[in-house]
């Protein structure tokens, strides 16, 4: 009997698998779907573990929320989340549910539980719940190896390695400022998201946690200070002024090299490019420009607004508001320092 005959075409199934597949790898596709797991973990309800090594400045999510508020409203805020809540596909609903939240004293005070124990700004004067970043849980200062931003343009949150993290390590975020000692932070998050926190700053032998405090402390109180200067020469305000910022801002990244906190650095390394051009050091802005970029690039992904800023103030400093208002003067660079 003859064999029958195979449709000719049937040997490109293969090779327009492994274009696909390929394709799916170069993209980043397949590494964002499969950068981490949401699981139970002891003591702390659900949360991301990785499940291969993620490189620093890898996109980790991205996620819409089931809902956006205001983040201050006038009416029930009981009311407003059942309003959305009958918006919500059944599956949406059920994420919903499935969130986590603190006690409550009766049920009916569960949306709103949850709501609260979830919701994160949703660009300026909004809030908003995200139901897969949602698990994510935090660490302090050290120990967070992600960060999140929103992007108004998307309308969604995005979520970056600011660390290499390493296949099985659990992916923590910050869920606020914490560049404040332990105790401190430990009331915060029992008051706020009702758990002790036990991350790795916070659970470092009393004498390193002593130093490790001393240092966010010491980063806080140089941030204000790098906070008061100002490009207006009227408005001399017992700031810094060119070299003492500049370096004020030099010391903050090493303290933060020191202690693991490496987050919020392309904002500070933004902030000094403005110094550098309000002294006329185009020299110096280009260096501090040039890790501006690579750390936005890093926190909140290589096609941020901030990068595209960034560029545009250093491909023509003269436009720049902050140019020449302050005297001449060279300033330090980048140099020695250290990732
Ligand atoms: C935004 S949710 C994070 C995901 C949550 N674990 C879950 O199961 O859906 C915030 C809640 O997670 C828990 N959580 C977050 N970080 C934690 C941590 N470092 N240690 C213990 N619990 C934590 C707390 O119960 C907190 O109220």
């Amino acid at each position: 009997m003859a064999a029958p005959s195979r449709p000719p075409f049937l040997f490109l199934i293969p090779i327009l698998t492994a274009i696909f597949l390929y394709y799916w790898n170069v993209t980043g596709q397949q590494q964002v779907l499969e950068a981490y797991l949401v699981t139970d973990l002891p003591g702390r309800g659900k949360g991301l573990i990785a499940t291969r090594n993620i490189s620093r400045g890898e996109l980790i999510l991205r996620d819409k929320p089931l809902f956006v508020f205001p983040a201050s409203i006038h009416g029930s805020p009981h009311e407003l989340i059942a309003k959305h809540l009958t918006e919500l596909t059944d599956y949406q609903r059920a994420q919903f549910h499935g969130l986590s939240y603190l006690p409550v004293s009766s049920e009916a005070d569960i949306p709103l539980s949850i709501f609260q124990a979830n919701a994160v700004a949703a660009g300026a004067g909004t809030v908003g719940l995200f139901p897969n970043f949602a698990r994510l849980n935090h660490g302090c200062a050290g120990a967070f190896n992600a960060v999140y931003s929103f992007r108004e343009k998307e309308g969604e949150i995005v979520v970056h390695a600011v660390k290499n993290i390493a296949a099985g390590s659990e992916l923590l975020t910050t869920y606020f400022d914490t560049k404040r000692p332990r105790a401190s932070r430990q009331v915060h998050l029992l008051q706020a998201y009702g758990f002790s926190c036990q991350c790795s700053t916070c659970s470092l032998a009393p004498s390193l946690s002593t130093l490790s405090d001393q240092r966010l402390e010491q980063m806080s109180l140089l941030y204000q200070r790098l906070g008061l200067w100002s490009s207006n020469p009227q408005q001399l305000r017992k700031g810094a002024e060119g070299e003492e910022a500049v370096e004020i801002a030099r010391k903050i990244w090493s303290i933060g090299s020191e202690e693991g906190y490496v987050s919020e650095r392309g904002q500070l390394a933004a902030d000094v490019v403005h110094i550098c051009l309000a002294h006329s050091d185009v020299r110096a802005a280009q260096a501090w420009a040039d890790l501006a970029i690579r750390w936005y690039g890093y926190e909140l992904g290589r096609d941020c607004l901030q990068i595209e800023i960034v560029k545009k103030l250093i491909a023509r400093p003269e436009s720049a508001s902050s140019w020449a208002r302050r005297s001449p003067q060279t300033l330090p660079g980048t140099d020695g320092l250290r990732e």
